[in-house]
């Protein structure tokens, strides 16, 4: 048997995917029929998830393991922020280390342990880079720009402003005064990741309201998968548009606290000799510990009749712990 954990940070659902102890590894087409299988919410195992999170033996050194990230509907992304806080927790208990490094598709990342949220909900920092702005990096077309920061494009909404950030994977954020805009997200979330010609590769979209210094709260249409609870590439973008575009709101090198319909993470941003990167602190949660079989794995097979399921307990901690920032 085969032991996968279903996971969250703020909400944003993962199952974890160790290839370390399979016989054999899962082909990538097979990893992208596995997610599109268990991350379904009408009859994926515990109600489906935003997308699977697979970890392998690093290729190189100075890092831990490595994280893959395969999003719901089977398309492979560069990274994910709450999916690689609850990455850095599996790394962290099973090689007992709490500090080390990360191998995503681009860049080692640092990871640390954090001081507990609250009982029982664990807490991980991840480093959020590289940050590119230029278009070929997400990439975006028709827009007669080669970066986009804080502009109006009247083709995606007459009076809101835009700004494109890609950490690595692509983000296009907005900054709203009225709660009546946040409608215009999944719309304009299901425009960008249809077939159009300005994003040909889809961008994950964030609505985010300014709450107070160093506040927000962010909402994600994300690529891939749709609205989630909460997007951590996402929260990191819109955390470093809102310093770029609103500098007298907030700070770098400062906690930012972001909420989110899933919970609240906290952002730090960082600019040094040119160089912008993201510290995104918040909760790794680890909800249910499932048994299956490695074949079902490779046939995308999982269903509730044929895996065991065991409840950590941890759920009710979080959401403990999310009342107590509602207040
Ligand atoms: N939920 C993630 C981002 C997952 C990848 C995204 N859907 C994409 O395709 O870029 C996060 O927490 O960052």
């Amino acid at each position: 048997m085969t032991k996968l954990l279903k996971v969250h940070g703020s909400e944003n659902h993962f199952f974890i995917l160790d290839q370390t102890q399979l016989k054999n590894q899962l082909s990538d087409n097979e990893l992208s029929n596995l997610a599109r299988d268990i991350t379904n919410p009408d009859n994926g195992v515990l109600g489906g998830a935003d997308g699977v999170l697979v970890v392998n033996h690093a290729g190189s050194q100075d890092a831990l393991g490595q994280m893959r990230v395969i999003n719901a509907d089977g398309s492979e992304a560069s990274m994910c922020g709450n999916g690689l806080r609850t990455i850095a927790r599996y790394l962290s208990e099973k090689h007992h280390q709490d500090q080390f490094k990360v191998e995503t598709i681009t860049a080692n990342l640092d990871v640390s342990k954090q001081k507990d949220l609250a009982d029982h909900v664990p807490a991980f920092s991840v480093e959020i880079s590289p940050v590119k702005f230029n278009k070929e990096a997400f990439p975006f077309d028709h827009l007669e720009t080669d970066q986009i920061m804080n502009r109006k494009i009247l083709n995606f909404d007459p009076d809101l402003r835009f700004t494109a950030i890609a950490l690595p994977n692509p983000h296009l954020i907005s900054f709203v005064k009225n709660k009546n805009d946040f409608k215009k997200l999944g719309p304009l979330g299901k425009q960008l990741n249809g077939k159009n010609p300005y994003f040909p590769d889809g961008v994950n979209v964030s609505f985010a309201k300014i709450l107070g210094h160093n506040e927000l709260f962010v909402q994600t249409y994300e690529r891939g998968v749709g609205f989630t609870n909460a997007c951590g590439t996402g929260m990191s973008a819109t955390s470093l548009a809102f310093l770029l575009n609103y500098p007298n709101d907030g700070d770098y090198d400062h906690i930012i606290k972001v909420k989110n319909p899933g919970g609240m993470v906290k952002t730090n941003v960082h600019h040094q000799n040119g160089k912008y990167w993201i510290n995104l602190i918040g909760n790794a949660t680890f909800t249910d510990v499932v048994d299956v079989d490695e074949d079902d794995l490779h046939n995308a097979d999982v269903s509730k009749n044929n895996v065991k399921i065991q409840s950590t307990g941890e759920e009710n901690a979080y959401q403990k712990f999310v009342k107590t920032i509602k207040k």
